[in-house]
């Protein structure tokens, strides 16, 4: 059973097209990014997931449940840590798992959950003291109460120091080790290169890639950057470089040559390079999530003017 199934999911709002015939699948235990820029429609996705709003069209399916009519149990089995949270600042953290320990029901440990996020050390104070890192932490206790199946987090590295980031992303493995699946959105790509198994991009509320990092890499022209020395560097040089097979493109860099190629072919292209201008040294830099995440929301963007 999928942990998430969308299908032709459809938001609008009036004119707006927030989310346009979405299909996603995501797997159970799979720690999974949802990205896209400012607007693009990953917290209105959420919102439905969790029956905060309704969908125009299409259907959420969430941990084999109908998000909307059976939103309840969706609930159920499903910790969320929210884009916008509050805390209760005369209230220890403590005292705050517990309510939420009393809200659903259960029978969790206090002290335990705390632990998990790392700030049982600070149980017994008030929250109004805490750091934004740790309010965060205790927001996502709170969310652990009861063992979700489904971990939902909106923006869980906003706002947080490298420290912070980094402590956040262990806390996130640590739980997917414990079996929960996770679905987080982000535009912090760095964030979710580091964690995730599989990402989606959205843009404009459409799906414009789904994959690996690695996939997505290999399926990219901008997969890898080759920087070229060549024994002579000019304008003659580029010009046939450029109809090689698997270059995208080419341009003079600092003395050297800057030629983007798919990942599968750049000992090819290096080889190629070399016949046109013998090749004196190279280096090969991968893109990082964030050129890919250009890549593709620019795409679209040209795809649509
Ligand atoms: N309640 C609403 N009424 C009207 N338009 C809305 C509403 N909620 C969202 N939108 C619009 O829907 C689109 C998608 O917004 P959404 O908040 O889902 O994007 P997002 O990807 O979460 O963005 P961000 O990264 O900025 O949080 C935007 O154009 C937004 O202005």
């Amino acid at each position: 059973m999928a942990a998430i199934e969308l299908e032709g999911l459809t938001k609008r709002f009036g004119d707006v097209v927030a989310v346009d015939g979405l299909d996603l699948t995501v797997e159970e235990g799979e720690i999974f990014g949802f990205l896209g820029p400012n607007g693009a429609g990953k917290s209105t996705t959420i919102d439905i997931l969790l029956d905060f709003i309704r969908p125009t069209g299409g259907t959420a399916t969430v941990l084999g449940h109908d998000a909307q009519s059976e939103g309840l149990a969706v609930r159920a089995r499903t910790g969320v840590l929210p884009d916008a949270y509050h805390v209760y600042d005369r209230l220890t953290g403590r005292q705050h798992v517990e309510f939420a320990i009393e809200m659903k029901g259960v029978d969790d440990d206090p002290d335990a959950l705390l632990e998990r996020v790392r700030i049982a050390d600070a149980a017994d104070r008030k929250a109004g003291g805490y750091s934004k890192g740790m309010r965060q932490r205790l927001v996502l206790a709170m969310a652990l109460v009861g063992d979700p199946d489904l971990l939902v987090l909106d923006e869980p590295s906003t706002g947080l120091d490298p420290n912070g980031a980094r402590e956040m992303r262990e806390i996130i493995r640590e739980e997917n080790d414990r079996g929960t699946t996770v679905f987080f959105s982000s535009h912090i790509m760095e964030q979710v290169e580091a964690v995730c198994d599989r990402v989606a991009i959205i843009d404009r509320g459409r799906l414009v890639a789904v994959d690996t990092i690695d996939g997505l890499r290999d399926s990219s022209e901008t997969g890898e950057t080759l920087y070229v020395y060549v024994t002579e560097l000019d304008a003659d040089v580029v010009e046939r470089v450029e109809p090689l097979a698997g270059v995208g493109s080419v341009a003079i860099d600092d003395g050297r040559l800057r030629v983007t190629v798919d990942g599968v072919s750049k000992f090819a292209v290096l080889h190629a390079i070399d016949e046109v201008a013998p090749v004196q040294d190279f280096s090969v830099v991968e893109s990082s999530l964030e050129d890919l995440f250009v890549r593709y929301t620019n795409e679209g963007q040209e795809g649509a003017g």
